[in-house]
């Protein structure tokens, strides 16, 4: 059995996706709101675009600490941002739903979220990735790497110079894969199980728009910024 071990290298690389994954926090907790109250359809979207809109200038601090980021073609930069925010935005939900909750807590943050507002028809898909979201059991280094591995998808639309993406996602994906040897040595497959949550994940975010659209409400109000990332009105 080969030895794994992080080099001093990845660690540096790890120490500053996680600081900045720990910096870039969303500042209000939206779990906390939701299981203070129930709120109606109109109130949840308001919650969701001040959520999404705030979420997306967090992550776009936290990709500017990615190592090598910043020195990709500009253009480049904002496509992968683009294309990332939405499952970006479904990854950190799932992060959140599957957080240890005193008990009972999940249930009813479940149940906020089932009547929030979103069709009946997308709860299935949204909750059983939640759900298998929260099975891994994910350490923050993995949380962090692997919002990082999402960003850095070499095959969003509009990239100029996808190899300069896989290059950098390359060194993700080994820090990765070596911290999920170290991290959970009983399962064999717990890498290939993660990366498959990202195919589940992109797959989540097709809906996206559709979600928003037909919000039980009329006259869904997008901010500027959230229009450009959610291909909506
Ligand atoms: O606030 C939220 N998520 C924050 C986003 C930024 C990062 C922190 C989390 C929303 C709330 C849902 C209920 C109504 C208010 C908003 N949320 C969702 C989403 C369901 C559908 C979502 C979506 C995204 C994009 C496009 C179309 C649809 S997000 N799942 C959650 C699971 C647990 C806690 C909150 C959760």
């Amino acid at each position: 059995k080969e030895k794994v071990e992080i080099n001093r290298e990845q660690r540096a690389l790890m120490k500053a996706i996680v600081d900045a994954y720990n910096r870039h926090q969303i500042p209000q907790d939206v779990a906390k709101k939701l299981l203070q109250d129930q709120y109606s359809p109109e109130e949840n979207f308001l919650l969701l675009t001040e959520m999404a809109t705030s979420q997306v200038q967090v992550l776009v601090e936290f990709t500017k600490n990615i190592p090598g980021f910043l020195s990709l073609d500009r253009e480049d930069q904002i496509a992968l941002l683009k294309g990332s925010a939405v499952e970006a935005m479904f990854l950190r939900s799932a992060q959140v739903f599957s957080r240890k909750m005193p008990t009972g807590h999940t249930d009813v943050l479940e149940e906020r979220v089932r009547k929030s507002g979103i069709p009946d028809e997308f709860m299935t898909p949204m909750f059983n990735f939640y759900k298998s979201i929260g099975e891994l059991h994910m350490v923050q280094e993995e949380q962090a790497i692997l919002t990082a591995i999402t960003i850095l998808t070499p095959d969003r639309p509009y990239v100029k110079d996808p190899q300069a993406v896989e290059r950098l996602q390359e060194t993700m994906l080994d820090v990765l894969r070596k911290l999920c040897v170290l991290q959970h040595p009983q399962e064999q497959q717990y890498f290939a199980r993660l990366l498959g949550r990202l195919t589940e994940l992109r797959t989540l975010s097709h809906y996206h728009s559709e979600m928003l659209a037909s919000w039980r409400m009329n006259d869904h109000k997008f901010t500027p910024l959230l229009c450009e990332i959610w291909d909506v009105q």
